[in-house]
C-alpha cells in the first residue's frame, strides 16, 4: 500500500502522538483505606473465565483496520529489558528502538507520520543511560524500582531506590508490592507500603506490581488492585514478567473491572499494564478490544493503557510488514523488540 493509497481508517485511526488527546485530568490522589469495601470484594472466577475464553475469536479487526491498531498499541508499549545482562549497549539500541520503532520504508508504505513506544522501561541502574539516549524524543523512561522483582530488599532501601531513580531521571517508576501482605490480608500494611511507595515517587507516575501469578486467587487480585488504587497507584500492573505465570485474561478483566468501580465511586481513572509474556500482535489486539469493551475507548491512550512487553514490537512490526508487501519476514530482521 502507498501513501496515496492509504485507506480513510487507517488515516482516521492515525495514531502518532501528536495526535493522542491531551489529557488534562487529575492524578489518582487515592482515598483512606476503605476495609469495608476491600473485605466485600469477591471474584467469580468461572464467569470470569467463561467472558474471557470468548474474547480471542471475536477479535475481528482486519486489513487496514488492523494495521491501525497495531500502530496504536505500539505507542502503548512500554519497550522494556529487564535481564541482568543487561549493558548501555543494548539500553542505547532499545532507546533508538522506541523512537523510531517501525521500519521508515513500512511506515511510508502505510502513509503515516512518525510514533514511538509510549515508554522505555528498565532497572534503575540503566536508567541514566536510557534518560540520555531518549533525549530531544519525549519518550519517558520507566524504572523498575523497590527491589525487583521480589520486592524483599529492606523498605527504607525500597524507598531509596525510588528517590534515586526519580533522581537519575526516571518519569515513572514500576514498584513491586509485597505479596506477603496479600497472602496474609494485611490490607493496613499494603496500604501503608504504597501509600509510601507513592509518595517517594513525587511527581512521577506510579505503576504497581501486583504479581498476580503470586497472589493465589482472583479474589485476592481483585483486593489487591483496590487498595493499591486507595494508597495512590496511578496504574496497576499485572506482572514483573519473571513469575511462572504473568499476565492472563482472567486477571486482566478482574484487574480492569475493579479499574472501572474505583473511577465510578471515586470519579478517578487509573491505568492498567498487563505485562510478561504478551509477545504476539494478535494478543495485544485481544488485549485492546478487552479494554475497549469493559472501560471504554478513553483508556486506549498511553496515559490510561501500556503494554510491558519485550518483544511483542518485533511481531507487531512483521505483521506491519506483512500488510503492506504481502510477505512475512524472518522474526531475525525485526531483532529489538
Ligand atoms: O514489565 C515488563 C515485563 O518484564 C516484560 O516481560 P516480557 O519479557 O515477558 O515481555
Amino acid at each position: 500500500m502507498t501513501a496515496t493509497q492509504t485507506s480513510p481508517s487507517l488515516n482516521e485511526a492515525q495514531p502518532t502522538t501528536a495526535h493522542l488527546p491531551q489529557i488534562h485530568e487529575p492524578r489518582n490522589a487515592g482515598m483512606d483505606l476503605d476495609l469495608d469495601w476491600v473485605r466485600a470484594v469477591q471474584a467469580n472466577t468461572s464467569a470470569i473465565e467463561r467472558r474471557c475464553a470468548t474474547l480471542p475469536g471475536r477479535r475481528s479487526v482486519k486489513k487496514d483496520h488492523q494495521a491501525a491498531w497495531l500502530l496504536k498499541a505500539i505507542t502503548m508499549i512500554d519497550l522494556t529489558t529487564l535481564s541482568g545482562d543487561d549493558t548501555a549497549g543494548r539500553v542505547k539500541r532499545l532507546c533508538a528502538k522506541a523512537a523510531h520503532p517501525v521500519r521508515a520504508d513500512i511506515m511510508e508504505a502505510l502513509g503515516m507520520t512518525p510514533i514511538t513506544t509510549g515508554a522505555i522501561c528498565v532497572y534503575h541502574d540503566m536508567v541514566e543511560t536510557a534518560v540520555e539516549a531518549l533525549s530531544g524524543t519525549g519518550i519517558p523512561v520507566a524504572a523498575v524500582s523497590t527491589g525487583f522483582p521480589a520486592g524483599l530488599s529492606p523498605f527504607h532501601l525500597r524507598v531509596k531506590e525510588i528517590e534515586e531513580s526519580v533522581k537519575a531521571g526516571a518519569k515513572e517508576i514500576d514498584i513491586v508490592i509485597s505479596r506477603r501482605h496479600v497472602l496474609t490480608g494485611n490490607w493496613q500494611a499494603l496500604y501503608d507500603e504504597m501509600r509510601a511507595f507513592r509518595a517517594a515517587c513525587g511527581e512521577a507516575h506510579v505503576k504497581a506490581i501486583l504479581a498476580t501469578g503470586e497472589l493465589g486467587s482472583l479474589r485476592n487480585v481483585a483486593r489487591a488492585s483496590y487498595v493499591c488504587m486507595m494508597a495512590g497507584a496511578d496504574f496497576i500492573k499485572t506482572s514483573t514478567g519473571k513469575e511462572s505465570v504473568n499476565a492472563t485474561l482472567p486477571v486482566s478483566l478482574t484487574m480492569i473491572r475493579t479499574i472501572r468501580d474505583y473511577h465510578a465511586r471515586t470519579g478517578f481513572r487509573v491505568g492498567y499494564k498487563p505485562a510478561g509474556g504478551i509477545s504476539k500482535a494478535k494478543d495485544a489486539l485481544v488485549y485492546l478490544s478487552l479494554i475497549k469493551e469493559e472501560l471504554g475507548n478513553h483508556w486506549l491512550s498511553p496515559h490510561l493503557f501500556r503494554f510491558g512487553a519485550s518483544s511483542l514490537l518485533g511481531d507487531i512490526e512483521r505483521q506491519l510488514e506483512h500488510h503492506v508487501t504481502g510477505h512475512y519476514s524472518a522474526a531475525w530482521r525485526h531483532p529489538i523488540g
